[in-house]
């Protein structure tokens, strides 16, 4: 397997393991189910709704878990993204949202796989957030960026439904990097706003950090600044094109031509400061996230950012109590 290293790559594992929750230096151990005396539904976080983030703390109300996860306390917990029950194997395609508290972007080339999605964590994770995939969603009819993309490309990449059709689209945008910059003028300012704006309502409710799901990532640098944490999911060239050629049913040069629409994923590892190495198994990625998961969760770096917006907000509003007093008349 290629050595994954670069002048940034922080190597597993990380620090201690946190004093809660699964022993992060034997993940298995933990998974089957949750320790005494906690429930299923407590250990996982929803696609909608609150997300849990520790027993104890901050609960999804009992509609939501119910309604997505099947009945609480029924024996191992439900996957995080629908009703079933997962044992490290795949939740077919379910995204939801993430955490937040400080931003932490994952990248990764077509087909290398983005744990959550597939609940790498069912169950072991009590924190654990869930992707975000903005950009599905603004390209849906009645989104902006869908009437722009039919005014630039015709009404050849749509479906009869209205929706876009992914197979003409992408033929389209990976053959020609012309039209594939026109669709990111298009598509990134749009699904950047949206991205935003859930992070900072996560910000608001208090989640510790964020992930966002970029695959441009350090091709566009524009996000770069406000990472903290960047995290590459790696495997090696062979399982990946494998892997997207039977997600997408593509041909070989169809999956080939989507790869090299990225940087080169060993450029990425370079460029990152956590990598996971999702070339194997699912339990084996899943121990990289749940020690990533570990290390993120354990650090304070969200703090700072924390107490600078509530001393500002603070400083608001004494602000206001001091103007309300001078405009005021006294009683
Ligand atoms: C182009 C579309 C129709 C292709 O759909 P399709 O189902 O064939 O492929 P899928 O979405 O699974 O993408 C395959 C791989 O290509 C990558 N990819 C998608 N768009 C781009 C892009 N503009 N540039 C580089 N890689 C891309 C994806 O990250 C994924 O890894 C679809 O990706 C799309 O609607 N893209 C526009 C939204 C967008 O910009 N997405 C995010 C890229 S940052
Ligand atoms: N460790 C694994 N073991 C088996 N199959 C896997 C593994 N990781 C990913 N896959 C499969 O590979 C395919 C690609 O994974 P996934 O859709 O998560 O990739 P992605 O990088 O998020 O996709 P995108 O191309 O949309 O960015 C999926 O069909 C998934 O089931």
């Amino acid at each position: 397997m290629e050595q994954l290293v670069g002048p940034n790559y922080e190597p597993f594992p990380f620090q201690a393991p946190p004093t809660r929750g699964p022993d992060v230096r034997f993940p298995e151990r933990t998974l089957e189910a949750p320790p005494p005396g906690l429930r299923g539904g407590d250990w996982l976080s929803g696609s909608r709704g609150r997300l849990v983030r520790s027993p104890g703390r901050v609960r999804a109300k009992a509609s939501e878990r119910g309604s997505r996860r099947g009945r609480r306390g029924d024996g191992p917990p439900g996957c995080c993204l629908c009703p079933e029950v997962h044992h490290g194997a795949l939740c077919p395609g379910r995204a939801g949202r993430w955490l937040l508290g400080q931003v932490c972007p994952f990248s990764k080339s077509p087909g290398c796989a983005f744990p959550s999605k597939h609940c790498v964590v069912d169950g072991a994770l009590r924190a654990w957030p869930v992707a975000f995939p903005a950009a599905p969603r603004m390209v849906q009819p009645g989104y902006p960026a869908h009437r722009r993309i039919v005014e630039a490309f015709g009404t050849e990449v749509l479906l009869e439904n209205g929706d876009i059709n992914r197979v003409a689209l992408g033929d389209l945008i990976f053959n020609q990097p012309d039209l594939r910059r026109l669709l990111n003028t298009i598509t990134h300012p749009a699904i950047g706003k949206e991205m935003m704006k859930e992070t900072f309502k996560y910000f608001l409710r208090g989640y510790r950090y964020v992930i966002l799901d970029v695959p441009l990532l350090f091709e566009t640098q524009k996000l770069l600044r406000f990472m903290k944490h960047t995290v590459v999911v790696y495997c090696d060239r062979d399982t990946q094109l494998k892997r997207l050629m039977q997600r997408n049913q593509l041909k070989l040069e169809e999956a080939e031509a989507r790869i090299g629409a990225q940087l080169p994923l060993k450029e990425k590892v370079r460029l990152a400061r956590h990598v996971l190495d999702n070339s194997g198994e699912w339990s084996v990625t899943k121990r990289q996230v749940i020690l990533l998961h570990a290390h993120l969760e354990s650090s304070l770096e969200y703090l700072p950012l924390r107490l600078g917006a509530l001393t500002g907000l603070a400083g608001a509003a004494a602000l206001l109590y001091l103007l309300a007093r001078c405009l005021l008349p006294l009683p």
